[in-house]
């Protein structure tokens, strides 16, 4: 069972799929139309071959907000990056079994600066790389596409990483958190096999409708 009160999920829209131009309006606007979270992407053109932005991008949002700050580090050795990024005002971070040789050190190190903490995986890298840290972290993010771009299409299997986690999880209380192509056609899928967060770009940032309508789509 999901730790939630109930299983209406949690929508984190991912600016990356947003207007760069007019960042601020965005945030506002998703917060707005009924987004509790909101999904920040930070990425180093090394751990995935993209540049988005870092903590000083994510400090001149936060008062545009009063949304939760989710960060998703997709940055080789995230240890020297987390200070500004907790300065700049997150409220949860996840960095990438495959991004660090210390994962279990700097779960701590987030959680010691009073933040909650995630754990995210690859499509290629499976759910048993989670096994060593789920009784410590706060979330865990499945990652349904190749990081580095939104836009992209969704990998199918990633729905029976959501269910083995479900499955796995037992007594304990992380989150299960999907990113990378979640539209309306896959959302409640994922939710059904276990999903309490659902991290979105493009289905709501170019979805048909307005941002208030796209979270709806997904809520289903
Ligand atoms: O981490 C990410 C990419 O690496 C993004 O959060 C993700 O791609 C969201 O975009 P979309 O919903 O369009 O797939
Ligand atoms: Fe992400």
């Amino acid at each position: 069972m999901s730790p939630l009160a109930s299983h209406r999920p949690i929508i984190a829209p991912s600016i990356l799929t947003a207007d760069y131009a007019h960042l601020a309006r965005e945030v506002r606007a998703v917060h707005d139309a009924g987004a509790e979270w909101l999904h920040l992407d930070v990425m180093d053109g090394v751990f995935v071959p993209n540049i988005s932005f870092g903590a000083d991008v994510v400090r001149k949002l936060r008062p545009h907000s009063a949304a939760v700050f989710d960060l998703h580090l997709m940055v080789l050795d995230p240890a020297a990056m987390i200070p500004s990024i907790v300065a700049a005002g997150a409220d949860r971070i996840t960095i990438h079994v495959e991004g660090t040789i210390h994962l279990h050190r700097i779960i701590g190190q987030i959680h010691d600066a009073g933040l909650k903490a995630g754990v995210a995986i690859n499509p290629g890298t499976p759910v048993a790389a989670l096994e060593a840290v789920t009784d410590i972290v706060d979330q865990v993010l499945v990652m349904s596409v190749n990081p580095g771009f939104g836009g992209q299409s969704f990998i199918a299997s990633s729905l029976d990483k959501v269910a083995a986690l479900r499955e796995r999880r037992g007594a304990r209380q992380y989150l299960i958190c999907v990113d990378g192509g979640v539209k309306p056609d896959n959302a409640a899928a994922l939710v059904e096999a276990g999903a309490d967060m659902l991290v979105a770009g493009s289905a709501v940032f170019q979805g048909a409708g307005t941002y208030a309508e796209n979270i709806a789509a997904l809520r289903g």
